[in-house]
């Protein structure tokens, strides 16, 4: 297992880039701490593949390098790496055998016959296909053969790392479930660094320990989903992570106070003169209505989603998000929102910005 840094790594697709949008991963320079179970996160097309394929040597970068434990592995082959990779499709070899396949990173670095066997059964008995050992992969279900990928990636105790690009997307949702909660404990019990690459907040949430975010080529916070859910970075991280995501709305900043269209809201803390465009950001979870304080509100709908109902609203034409509790009542002359003023995030040009004096916690 390795720490693995990056340093001031970029790359673009073409062949002379010239400005930051040619680049399909703008600079960044990240720590990836050795043991750690890491989701990568972002919409599609943000570059979450082509950081994965940087990391596993299937792509050199245009800039930058990339070491394990402190040794440059930026020329480095995949091989050489020490890593295994599940990619979204299966990649079997079809007239082989399950255990065949299953076997096949052990058999290639000449493990012995009684410790291939040993594990091919404990990985077997991971992905549900211990009585399938001996059938040929062909004929298998794009399900089952996604399985033994995964059963590949596994098998190997003493990889650097284990990176899976979006690896449960032809697994029916029940086994998802399953395997996921499988990986997790695959990692508790071997302490195997781990990127998960996925598009969907509940499969980060639940896997990692650490969440690095994406969007639009650059990594924009790198946090425990606690820390996603309280403090988002950036306005994407806020609208991205919860459901529904977190409420922005157009502000000017004095002191510790937003003004919306005119209209107060306290804030947790003191802040400075801020330049660029300023929101304020409030997760749903925050806000509550109220009769005679806060910023107006029209409410549009409300949705009964089982633990809670997702009030839909408008403020100053702003869309916005309520929770309420399931059994609350909602008022029906309520036209206003309060939000937790320790709950109210600032953000500049889309970025956090910190109090410079109190915290927002
Ligand atoms: N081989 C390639 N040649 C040129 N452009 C590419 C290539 N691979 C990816 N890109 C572009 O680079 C950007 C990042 O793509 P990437 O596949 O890394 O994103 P992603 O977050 O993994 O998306 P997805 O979830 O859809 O796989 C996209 O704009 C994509 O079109």
């Amino acid at each position: 297992m390795a720490r693995i840094t990056l340093e001031h790594l970029a790359h673009s697709y073409l062949p002379a880039p010239q400005s930051p949008e040619d680049y399909a991963l703008k600079e960044l320079n990240l720590d990836w701490e050795d043991g750690a179970a890491y989701a990568l996160l972002g919409a599609s097309g943000c570059g979450k593949s082509t950081l994965l394929n940087i990391i596993s040597g299937l792509l050199t970068p245009s800039r930058g390098r990339i070491l394990f434990d402190g040794v440059d592995m930026t020329a480095a082959p995949t091989a050489q790496r020490n890593i295994a990779q599940v990619f979204q499709f299966p990649v079997v070899y079809d007239t082989m055998t399950v255990r065949e396949n299953l076997a096949f990173p052990l058999r290639n670095r000449g493990r012995d016959p009684a410790y291939i066997a040993e594990r091919v059964q404990a990985v077997a008995r991971m992905i549900g296909m211990e009585d399938q050992l001996g059938r040929k992969a062909r004929g298998l279900t794009a399900d089952a053969k996604q399985k033994i990928s995964l059963g590949r990636g596994m098998v190997r105790r003493e990889v650097n790392a284990l990176l899976f690009d979006e690896p449960l997307t032809v697994i029916d949702p029940h086994m998802k479930w399953e395997l996921r909660t499988q990986l997790k404990s695959l990692h508790h019990e071997f302490g195997h660094t781990m990127i998960y690459v996925t598009h969907d907040q509940t499969e980060a949430l639940t896997f990692a320990d650490k969440v690095v975010v994406m969007h639009d080529g650059r990594v924009v916070q790198v946090g425990t989903p606690q820390e996603l859910f309280e403090r988002p970075a950036h306005t994407f991280v806020g609208y991205f992570i919860g459901s529904p995501g977190m409420n922005l709305l157009p502000a000017t900043i004095e002191g510790d106070r937003a003004y919306v269209n005119g209209t107060h809201v306290p804030l947790g803390g003191r802040y400075g003169a801020l330049a660029g465009s300023t929101r304020i950001g409030v997760r749903p979870e925050f806000a509550r209505l109220s009769r005679d304080e806060g910023l107006p509100v029209r409410i549009s709908r409300i949705e009964d989603v089982g633990r809670h109902k997702i009030l839909r609203a408008t403020c100053f034409g702003t869309e916005i998000n309520i929770l309420a509790s399931e059994g609350e009542a909602i008022p029906a002359d309520a036209a206003r929102v309060v939000f937790d003023p320790a709950n109210v995030n600032v953000y500049a040009d889309d970025w956090l910005v910190a109090p410079a004096q109190g915290s927002a916690a």
